[in-house]
């Protein structure tokens, strides 16, 4: 049997909700081209695109968003639980329990769409309670008048944010929406094929993406910058950090041996838009990174993943860094729960091997002869 470390190159189902082309860096949904809709579509319709496999026209547009508007508020068990948590609690932490909690409360016998779409609108409300309770501010109600991501900014800083910012928030949502068999969309197919329920998939969704080699690698980049401190010292870190054989955060990529377009998108935002002093100095030390970083590891394929810049978009949107995981998880839900319908289309219980090298045959020893 043949050993594969990490199921690497192992396709586990067919699909037509995204493409990747790990060498050309693209990125495609049900077809589209990531660049085409970061540029021209918004992260609802992006929603509806991945969910129902086609554009929406406008009046099924309309329907969907004022669908998904009316989900947003969470019940007073979960703001209790957010609440008492928020203050020391690992954010994915919060988000995990409260999705579950959402499993305890759901008692329609709903499609997993609808069910999903329900726990996309109240993931916002969940990440800016936290933020907002930690700053001992008061929690802000949803507005159902808002789209998606002016509503998340309203939420969090209690004013309706510009066009630029919600456009911001909306391209990045919209990157972060599905990215094929990646290991928490992985994690959500093993419990859907048990044929559990969908609340159970997210949740262990949440639970894989929180490790910094996958989502948790937006903090955990920008903590980088932040150490870094300024351009001047970016070349000494950067060689420092790899001959002491630890990883570049935000670099390398299973799929992508060249840039993830996703990674360029942002990064061209943010290269536009005018930027406070903080964030333009934590911009030039990021870009310096990345320089640097291609010039080292770019030979060997690694280079920057969406990782790298996205947490700079968020602290640039104002979220606390500990909570950048969470802003992936919101938009990720939607693949996730697409993956695991697809997949319950054909199931077949993931069940792999493992080969088998301890010894056979050992004779039991009771515990007072040991
Ligand atoms: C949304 C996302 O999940 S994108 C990924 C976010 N994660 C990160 O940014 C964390 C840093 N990156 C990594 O750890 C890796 O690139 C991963 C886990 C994402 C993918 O790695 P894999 O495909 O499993 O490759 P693997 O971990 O085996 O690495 C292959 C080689 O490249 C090296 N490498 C990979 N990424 C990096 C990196 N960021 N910095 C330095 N070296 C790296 C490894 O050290 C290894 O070297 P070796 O062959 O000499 O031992
Ligand atoms: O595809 C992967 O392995 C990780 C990734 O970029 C994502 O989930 O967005």
């Amino acid at each position: 049997m043949e050993l594969r470390k990490g199921l690497e190159d192992i396709a586990i189902k067919e699909t037509s909700i995204t493409f990747i082309d790990g060498e050309l860096g693209r990125l495609y949904y049900r077809g589209y081209s990531i660049f085409d809709l970061a540029s021209f579509s918004n992260f609802e319709e992006v929603a509806y695109l991945i969910w129902y496999g086609k554009l929406p026209t406008r009046h099924e547009l309309d329907d969907f968003k004022s669908r998904l508007a009316e989900e947003r508020s969470i019940s007073d068990e979960i703001a209790s639980l957010v609440k008492r948590t928020a203050k020391t609690a690992n954010p994915m932490d919060v988000l995990r329990t409260s999705v579950s909690m959402m499993g305890l409360e759901d008692k329609d016998d709903g499609e997993l769409i609808t069910k999903s779409m329900k726990i996309t609108a109240k993931i916002p409300t969940i990440i800016s309670s936290i933020q907002r309770t930690r700053a001992n501010l008061d929690v802000i109600e949803p507005d159902p008048s808002l789209s998606h991501s002016e509503n998340f900014l309203y939420m969090l800083h209690g004013s309706k944010p510009s066009r630029e910012r919600s456009r911001m928030l909306d391209v990045g949502l919209m990157l972060h929406i599905d990215h094929e068999m990646n290991a928490s969309t992985m994690a959500c197919l093993v419990v859907a094929s048990t044929l559990s329920d969908i609340y159970s998939s997210i949740v262990a969704g949440i639970s894989a993406l929180k490790g910094p080699l996958h989502g948790g690698a937006n903090s955990e980049a920008l903590r980088q910058f932040m150490e870094i401190g300024s351009q001047e010292n970016v070349e000494k870190y950067v060689l420092n950090r790899l001959s002491s054989g630890q990883r570049l955060m935000g670099f390398g990529h299973r799929i992508y041996k060249s840039l993830d377009p996703r990674a360029k998108i942002i990064k061209d935002y943010l290269s536009k838009v005018s930027k406070d002093e903080e964030t333009q100095r934590l911009f030039d030390i990021a870009t310096k990174v990345e320089e640097i970083g291609i010039r080292i590891l770019g030979k060997r394929g690694i280079y920057p993943n969406v990782d790298f810049y996205s947490g700079l978009l968020f602290h640039f949107l104002g979220f606390d860094l500990d909570l950048f995981p969470t802003i992936f998880a919101s938009a990720r839900v939607i693949g996730w729960s697409a993956h695991v319908d697809e997949y319950l289309k054909d199931n077949k219980l993931i069940r792999p091997k493992a080969i088998y090298v301890g010894d056979l045959g050992k004779k039991y020893v009771p515990i007072d002869e040991r």
